[in-house]
């Protein structure tokens, strides 16, 4: 079996990590998102995979290139302007190639693992089987109603809480799908999507199936939930220490922890896993990482550091005396001395002049900011890409890109 894999999204609502990159390339446990998408399918065989691209292809293109690398043979679809998951999916199935067996779709920008679409491979029948999970809450999902194993209505989006079944965006098609793909309409939306596609499957009285799975389906909706992803999937990480690194002899290791190449860990460090930590980083002396923190390559924290719960990615350089907590910091910070990163609990984040209610949130940093010493940024706010926050200033507010605090 085939699969195509949709990868042309901004994910507009993970701004301000998206502005420079798309959503399946973020990194939770120092891997892009998309990686564990491949490996899901390289795992149960699926090497044949068309990736559909668009918002920041180069990124995904370079970090992938012909799939070789990742186990998988990989042929890239451009889709110039982001029209909806059914459009992706028609644009996709030529680049199949001949044949008419059916084949797998899948989002980008979801986690998941092997078993997670094992089950759906083994049950596929009818015209489309669609893989669904159980959720409390199903807001921003699409969601299925269904009996006997049998799509009854797949709903985009609803208002009201219909049904505890999500769609996760995860389907097995027949290549006859085609036909009802070019007569989908486009939506209330503005986009022609897949789910409405399978809406008229199922009132045209097709065989429209559903798989359910309670293994690993994870999204982000928000830049703030890729903490809770890194944090689960740090869960099953493993004491993995390369030759290359070296730890002082007074620094503690405890829990699984992993450490990348030539990274170096100093005098007194403290470290507390599950923690990975990747390659050409310089932490400590007294450096204290607590659970559960993904710090990316060429990171260096400086003395007397302290984080916790959160994600550093590549090249960001944090110096002594500072504090992150439940926070994500992006590509080419640089954080002051004495710069402290808030969290606290019940915050309600702004987004789309809508207040969205978070149990614990720190802050969003972008790419390229810099900070000066004896910063704080409270918690719940989010900093665009390129900002400067001068020394001894506070941000109390979200920071659009480009911003500069005096
Ligand atoms: C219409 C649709 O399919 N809705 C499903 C989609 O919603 P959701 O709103 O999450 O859909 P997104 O817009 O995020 O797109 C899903 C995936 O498709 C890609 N993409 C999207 C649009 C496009 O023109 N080209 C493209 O490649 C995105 O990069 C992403 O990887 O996933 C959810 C699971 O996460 C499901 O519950 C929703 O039912």
């Amino acid at each position: 079996m085939k699969a195509i894999v949709l990868a042309a999204g901004e994910g507009v609502r993970c701004t301000p990590l998206t502005n420079t990159r798309s959503k399946v390339m973020l990194p939770v446990a120092n891997r892009p998102i998309l990686e564990y998408v491949i490996s899901a399918l390289v795992d149960n065989g699926i090497e044949d995979l068309v990736l559909v691209v668009g918002y920041e292809k180069e990124k995904v293109m370079n970090y992938f290139g012909d799939g070789n690398d990742f186990g998988a043979r990989i042929t890239y679809v451009d889709q110039t302007s982001q029209l909806g998951t059914a459009h992706a999916i028609g644009l996709a199935i030529p680049a199949l190639g001949d044949g008419n067996g059916s084949f797998l779709v899948l989002n980008g920008d979801n986690i998941i693992e092997k078993e997670t679409i094992s089950k759906l491979i083994a049950n596929h029948a009818g015209d489309a089987t669609v893989l669904t999970t159980p959720r409390e809450k199903v807001c921003g999902y699409g969601v299925v109603m269904s009996a006997a194993g049998k799509v009854k209505g797949i709903f985009e989006k609803p208002k009201r809480q219909i049904s505890h079944m999500i769609n996760t965006g995860i389907y097995i098609f027949n290549r006859d799908i085609v036909a009802e793909i070019e007569n989908t309409e486009i939506s209330g939306r503005g986009e022609y999507e897949i789910t409405h596609t399978l809406q008229n499957m199922v009132k045209g009285n097709r065989d429209v199936r559903v798989t359910v799975t309670k293994n690993l389906w994870m999204d982000s909706v928000y830049a703030w939930g890729l903490l809770d992803t890194n944090a689960r999937l740090l869960a099953s990480c493993e004491s993995a220490i390369e030759d290359t690194a070296t730890i002082d002899d007074t620094a503690t290791l405890t829990g699984n922890v992993e450490i990348g190449g030539n990274t170096v860990i100093r005098a007194g460090s403290y470290i507390v896993g599950p923690v990975k930590i990747g390659d050409n980083c310089d932490i400590g002396p007294q450096v204290t990482i607590l659970p559960s923190t993904s710090i990316g390559n060429n990171v260096s924290l400086g003395p007397f550091s302290y984080i916790q719960d959160s994600i550093l990615m590549d090249n960001v350089r944090v110096e002594s005396h500072s504090h992150i907590s439940e926070s994500i910091i992006g590509f080419n910070c640089n954080l002051g001395p004495y710069s402290i990163c808030e969290a606290d609990n019940d915050v309600n984040i702004e987004i789309d002049n809508e207040l969205v209610p978070v149990e614990k949130s720190g802050v969003v940093i972008g790419d390229d900011c810099k900070f000066g010493s004896r910063t704080l940024t409270e918690a719940g706010n989010l900093v665009g890409n390129n900002c400067t926050v001068r020394s001894g200033t506070k941000v109390d507010r979200h920071l659009p890109a480009n911003s500069t605090v005096l």
